[in-house]
């Protein structure tokens, strides 16, 4: 069995793996001020409801945008498990070349993001990530060409909140109309057909800079409020495991 765990700024995923395959998954949100300990303790948990031992566990594989998370859960991880997990750093191997200008600074989850899309989908792709950013990282002939990073839906939501007097807290999902009749149906039309324009917009651009047809896959939690609405990827897959799987594709091609 080998553990995936994949630390986002908004939640931490995890997966199971037997024989190449998910045989489970976990998300918690990310507290960011927690200690090891505590992160050893969420781990335990998800093992108690595998039923699984420690040593069941044959490898454990780390992806982490949240620096001060990461060293927690290395330290977690080597208590728990007593060897410390496959972390995604640079100088690992990937079988992709960063052509981007400094590759060390690439987010983690972008490169198990196309790292999953070049082992599962094809050799051109943009994976579209709406996580606490959203971001479009893409893959063309095993190269990693760059990204777009945007706000993501729930965090240009929250701003919208935090910077406005009237503007309340709304449910994120498409309203009928884009013509907002009141104020909460007003904030959903600018957030919902705002994104999915905003995603259309940054996609055509990259479609415009390759060389090949790319597939596009969605992932992150707010993927099923915006893919929808949006004429690129409304018919297109949301893989909910991009991450993890890229992650777990790392982990093997680093043994
Ligand atoms: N299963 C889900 N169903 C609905 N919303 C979700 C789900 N998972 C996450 N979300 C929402 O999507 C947001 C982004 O989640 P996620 O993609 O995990 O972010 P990150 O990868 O940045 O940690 C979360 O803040 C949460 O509100
Ligand atoms: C852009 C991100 C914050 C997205 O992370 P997430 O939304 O999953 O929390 C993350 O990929 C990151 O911290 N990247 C580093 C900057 C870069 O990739 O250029
Ligand atoms: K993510």
């Amino acid at each position: 069995m080998i553990l995936t765990i994949d630390i986002g700024n908004s939640n931490i995923d995890l997966a199971y793996f037997d024989d190449n395959k998910i045989i489970s998954s976990y998300e918690f949100e990310t507290k960011k001020f927690s200690t090891s300990y505590e992160y050893a303790l969420m781990i335990e948990w998800t093992l108690k409801r595998e039923r699984l031992q420690e040593r069941e566990v044959s490898g454990v594989a780390l992806s982490s945008v949240v620096p001060s998370l990461t060293s927690s859960f290395i330290e977690a991880i080597t208590y728990l498990f007593g060897n410390p997990p496959f972390v995604v750093e640079p100088g690992i191997k990937t079988g992709i070349s960063i052509e981007t200008e400094n590759p060390k600074e690439v987010g983690a989850d972008l490169i198990c993001n196309v790292v999953a899309i070049d082992e599962e989908y094809g050799e051109c792709g943009i994976a579209i990530d709406f996580g606490t950013a959203t971001t479009f990282s893409v893959i063309e002939k095993k190269k990693f060409l760059g990204v777009a990073i945007a706000p993501g839906v729930g965090t240009a939501t929250f701003a919208l909140f935090e910077k406005t007097a009237k503007l309340p807290q709304v449910d994120i999902r498409a309203p009928e109309t884009s013509l907002g009749r009141n104020t909460i149906s007003a904030i959903q039309a600018g957030i919902v057909y705002g994104f999915a324009g905003l995603v259309d917009g940054i996609i055509e651009r990259q479609i415009k800079e390759l060389k090949h047809k790319p597939v596009l896959v969605s992932t992150g939690g707010w993927a099923k409020r915006i893919v929808p609405h949006s004429k690129y990827l409304r018919d297109k897959i949301i893989d909910p495991f991009l991450t993890l799987k890229g992650l777990y594709y790392l982990y093997l091609k680093n043994l």
